[in-house]
């Protein structure tokens, strides 16, 4: 099994480093046609419009649209998950280009900006259930997204609680001062829908490689390849129960 790793932008070096720690390998992504030699692909995250943009420029938005609708998985974090979003809200001036595919509505920077990038552990009963370990998942959100909508299609994996007094506005989340603030609202930040999957944080920025071992999963269900396909990387340990607990955020 081979994964592609979009690389034009953003983290997509982790991304290789954690398929590697599952004794996965991943390749750099950059050309239409190299997407031809993967069975799956990662969108990683980093700033949306410049990914947008350099996408535009090597003219990968066909095949990437094509990618996805041959059912083939795809997981986008972060700026990856707007692109793979059907609609985008807070977009820069003159809007970006979409992947598409998991029918829900994104906010580009619903959690402000840069300096509001913040850890959290996420509840993450379905992730558990597959993949084992602690009902929770340390989520990096570093100027992260949020799903504001979701289609009946789509499985809400994870989501976030944020007090009802941070209300969105056009490009971030403002503060409000009220004196009776409304209880906390859930916005989400993990979707699935078929073979696509998003996440509004970075998992791989922490050692916990569940979500990429749970995205290698759906690889097997599209029956082109099972975890016995998995390439060993030569000195690499295969088993995600043996890699150490290390709950910080941690790039190898
Ligand atoms: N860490 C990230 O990928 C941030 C994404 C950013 N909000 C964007 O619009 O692209």
């Amino acid at each position: 099994m081979v994964v592609g790793v979009l690389a034009l932008q953003g983290s997509f070096n982790e991304h290789i480093a954690a398929l590697r720690r599952l004794g996965v390998k991943g390749v750099e992504i950059r050309k239409p046609e190299q997407l031809q030699n993967v069975s799956s692909l990662i969108i990683p995250g980093g700033e949306s419009t410049t990914m947008a943009k350099l996408a535009e420029y090597h003219k990968l938005f066909p095949a990437l649209r094509e990618f996805v609708k041959m059912g083939k998985p795809v997981w986008g974090t972060c700026a990856g998950l707007i692109f793979l979003a059907n609609k985008a809200d807070g977009q820069k001036i003159g809007g970006q280009d979409l992947v598409g595919g998991i029918d829900c509505t994104v906010h580009r920077n619903f959690f402000g900006s840069q300096i509001q990038s913040f850890e959290a552990e996420l509840s993450v009963p379905k992730l558990a259930s597959k993949e084992g370990g602690p009902e929770t998942f340390r989520g990096v959100f570093i100027r992260a997204p949020a799903v504001l909508e979701v289609g009946p299609d789509v499985e809400v994996l994870a989501d976030y609680p944020v007090p009802s007094n941070k209300v969105l506005y056009s490009s971030s989340t403002v503060e409000i001062q009220e004196e009776n603030a409304m209880p906390e609202k859930k916005v989400i930040v993990a979707v699935k829908q078929g073979n696509l999957l998003g996440t509004a944080f970075h998992p791989e920025l922490t050692a916990d490689t569940r979500w990429h071992s749970y995205f290698l999963k759906l690889t097997g269900e599209v029956g082109e390849g099972t975890s016995s396909s998995i390439v060993a990387v030569e000195g690499e340990d295969l088993s995600f129960n043996q890699q150490p607990k290390i709950d910080l955020p941690i790039f190898q």
